[in-house]
């Protein structure tokens, strides 16, 4: 058995213990996904387990098919006949079998995302409730809440403790929505997503017989990203192994990151308790990254409280140390890592798709892909829209793009009646056949609607082309930012996606600030001489074409650090390094949110094989203003040791891009400091009111510092003079700290 030799002891010990249960928790890159994958072939190959008989749940589709070509490779065609997958799909197939038995047609639909709001807005429409109360978002999210920890709208009703909650948000009817959205998928026959894994619980608590069948199919069940789970996938897994026990969880709890959607660490640690033969394999030797990089990552986990204890090592070799790369702005990172990835490219002979891009949120994405864009770099966008094909930055583009040229039909279309201005589906194709029958322009139709339409249609109407007459007045006057900016309040759009408090709202509506933003930087930019929205609306037509034919198997992927899990890249940039962006401001309501940031943190550090950027701006644009930025609290807490400031980049990137650095811009406002503050620890310190950090130039041992956050302290030692010159500071109650200077902020007391 040759494969075996592709394990270290331990892994090769979970590998071979293939009946009863069996926990894997381990650090990053330790090889947790090779066991469960060698696992499989093992099982498969030397226990002449059939495959048929054999369940692994991943987190991503990505993940499922990755497993299963490795698994080929290692036994051959065999493996395409085990069970793999997300637990949705697998469950979408198992129910497809047996949802008669729970009431469904065989051949019930999926309701996706937009499905299920548009079954929601009907069904508040329907019931004379306020739709800006219940948004579609916000319904949709607390009924996959509930449906996620297995409360039926039944059991919703009933409890006190939600009836309370609800009214204390104002949104007593939430129940009452729940129960008839539910009725209305049963009689459409359609579950949404949610759905998939409720019913499946319900199957199988409800027909014994059925979950007998599938004990006996399923002998073996396997779960990766087990930290991840939520608690109706974490009860259909022990449902189905409750009579052979032969389960098999993969997991790390220091990789948590989804508790926002449920997912429940709490799940490890009752895995113990449901199992008590219960066999636990511990992973500790990364095979993954060099040892600058798991030090670093073991740093920056180390400051988490909440954790099981894991010391992860590696042999690999010391490799380079973790880059920090400074720019003066959003724009200047964007080019710093597109001009480093050419440039290591043409070095170290990568590919393209040996590098990948990993921020925070979505929206920061537009200046990294028009950074690569100019660079001619192929990327592609992995769990997400490229950010001009996001429906929110779609909407407001047209909005502008209608104000441009009246004659748009496409535009005129996506806004008429977005937001809702009470013109329905019958009032525009009127219009349309309007203009088609008299041959004349939309325009012309819309500013003479009493002719072509009646009554209240012809009034929104009209409404609607005065609205859009006094942008095109402004645009006149106006730069492309003022004008946008007039267009996104004034249209009604961003106050739709303000009021939206879910977590994708948010994200959208961030996504049309970054837009915004995006139209100062280019007004703001002394190389563009028109000014004009017309003129910015085709720099953006002219970059964005580039997209058509590209050739997208050698790409450099940029995604979110959640999409990011489970993935491993030659060298990764995390991106944004900076507060209120990571950790994210809107995620930073308490010490156990800052946790879970940092366990993203840790996520995307540990996805570097050789090489590591964490590179932040000292200015951004947001909401329209170019703001100051604080380099992160988690650039601090990287083990100095394994970090080094790119100087090289920072004084010749500096001097190529001078036109554009931060002096001499206007509009420029001081930072503004978010309410709320996390707690980083309990006794955190206070700095004195008049804390203004020192120039360190002359910082030597026996010197007396204020540090923000760890308080007094003296300084033992300098080390290594220039860029990287470190101090180790004893603090009086935090202990001995190494500092890198050039970005600690200490004041020299004596
Ligand atoms: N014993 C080993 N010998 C050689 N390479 C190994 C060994 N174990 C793991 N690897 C390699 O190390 C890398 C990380 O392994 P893997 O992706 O399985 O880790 P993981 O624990 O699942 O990581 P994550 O926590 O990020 O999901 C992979 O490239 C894998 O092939
Ligand atoms: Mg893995």
């Amino acid at each position: 058995m040759d494969y075996l030799k592709g394990l270290n002891p331990p892994q090769r010990e979970a590998v071979e213990h293939t009946d009863g249960p069996l926990m894997i928790i381990a650090g990053a890159g330790s090889g947790k996904t090779r066991v469960l994958t060698y696992r499989i072939a093992h099982l498969i190959h030397a226990k002449g387990v059939d495959p048929f008989n054999i369940l692994s749940l991943t987190f991503t589709n990505k993940a499922a098919a990755e497993m299963k070509n490795r698994i080929e490779k290692l036994i051959g065609l065999e493996a395409r006949n085990t069970w793999m997958g997300t637990f949705h799909s697998t469950f979408a197939k198992i129910l497809r079998v047996e949802s008669e038995k729970i009431g469904y047609p065989s051949n019930f639909s999926i309701y996706d995302t937009d499905d299920s709001k548009s079954l929601i807005r009907s069904v508040v429409k329907e019931m004379k409730l306020d739709d800006k109360v219940y948004k579609p978002n916000t319904v949709l999210s607390r009924i996959s809440g509930a449906k996620n920890r297995l409360i039926s709208w039944e059991t919703y009703l009933n409890d006190p403790f939600i009836k309370a909650d609800d009214e204390a948000a104002m949104k007593p009817k939430m129940g009452e929505i729940y129960k008839i959205y539910q009725k209305r998928l049963f009689k459409s026959g359609a579950m949404d997503f949610d759905d998939l894994l409720f019913n499946t619980n319900v199957l199988f608590r409800d027909h014994l017989d059925i979950l007998n069948k599938y004990q006996q199919r399923f002998k073996y069940v396997m779960v990766d990203e087990f930290q991840d789970t939520n608690v109706s996938q974490y009860l259909i897994t022990k449902k189905l192994a409750a009579v052979h026990q032969n389960i098999c969880v993969v997991g790390d709890d220091a990789q948590s990151i989804y508790a926002f959607r449920g997912a429940d660490i709490q799940n490890i640690l009752n895995f113990e308790k449901d199992y008590p033969d219960l066999f636990v394999v511990k992973l500790e030797q990364n095979y993954r990254s060099t040892k600058n990089i798991v030090q670093a990552a073991n740093s920056i986990i180390a400051k988490n409280k909440a954790q099981l204890k894991k010391d992860i090592w590696t042999q690999n070799h010391e490799g380079d140390q973790i880059e920090l790369i400074k720019a003066s702005s959003d724009n200047e990172e964007g080019r710093m890592v597109a001009t480093t990835i050419f440039e290591e490219k043409n070095n170290k002979k990568l590919n393209n798709s040996d590098f990948a891009v990993l921020y925070r949120t979505n929206s920061q994405s537009r200046a990294m892909e028009e950074a690569l864009r100019k660079m001619n770099i192929t990327y592609k966008i992995v769990g997400g829209l490229s950010f001009y094909q996001r429906k929110e930055i779609k909407d407001l583009m047209a909005y502008m793009r209608f104000v441009v040229n009246r004659d748009d039909e496409e535009a005129f279309k996506r806004i008429i009646n977005y937001p809702k201005r009470g013109i329905g589906d019958t009032t525009v194709e009127k219009i349309l056949v309007a203009a088609y029958d008299h041959d004349i322009p939309i325009w012309e139709v819309l500013t003479n609607a009493n002719n072509f339409l009646s009554g209240r249609a012809a009034n929104a109407v009209d409404d609607f082309s005065t609205t859009i007459k006094s942008f095109s007045i402004e645009m006149e006057r106006k730069d492309a930012f003022d004008a946008a900016s007039s267009i996104a309040k004034q249209s009604g759009l961003l106050r739709e996606l303000y009021e939206d408090k879910t977590i994708e709202g948010l994200n959208r509506y961030e996504n049309v600030q970054e837009l915004l933003n995006a139209i100062k930087e280019y007004v703001d930019n002394p190389e563009n001489e028109d000014k004009s929205l017309g003129a910015f609306l085709q720099e953006i037509a002219l970059l964005t074409d580039n997209d058509r034919d590209k050739d997208t198997t050698d790409a450099v992927t940029l995604m979110t650090i959640h999409s990011s899990k489970g993935l491993e890249f030659k060298q990764v940039f995390v991106v944004g390094m900076e507060e209120d962006l990571f950790p994210s401001q809107m995620m930073m309501q308490s010490r156990e949110d800052l946790e879970e940031e940092r366990r993203l943190f840790y996520v995307a550090s540990t996805r570097a094989m050789e090489k590591l950027y964490l590179t932040y701006a000292t200015t951004r644009y947001r909401f329209g203003r170019l703001l100051n930025c604080e380099p992160s609290r988690f650039l601090e807490e990287v083990d100095p040791m394994c970090i080094r400031v790119n100087k090289k980049l920072s004084a010749s990137m500096a001097g190529a891009f001078r036109n554009e650095s931060s002096e001499g811009r206007s509009g420029f406002v001081g930072l503004q400091k978010p309410n709320v503050r996390p707690m980083t620890t309990a006794k955190v310190h206070t700095p004195s009111p008049d804390f203004k950090p020192s120039n360190t130039n002359n910082l030597a041992a026996g010197m007396k510092v204020e540090h923000p956050k760890f308080g007094f302290g003296s300084v033992q030692k300098i080390e290594i003079e220039g860029i990287n010159r470190k101090a180790t500071i004893q603090f009086d109650n935090f202990g001995e700290k190494t500092l890198l200077l050039s970005f600690a902020k200490l004041r020299i007391i004596e």
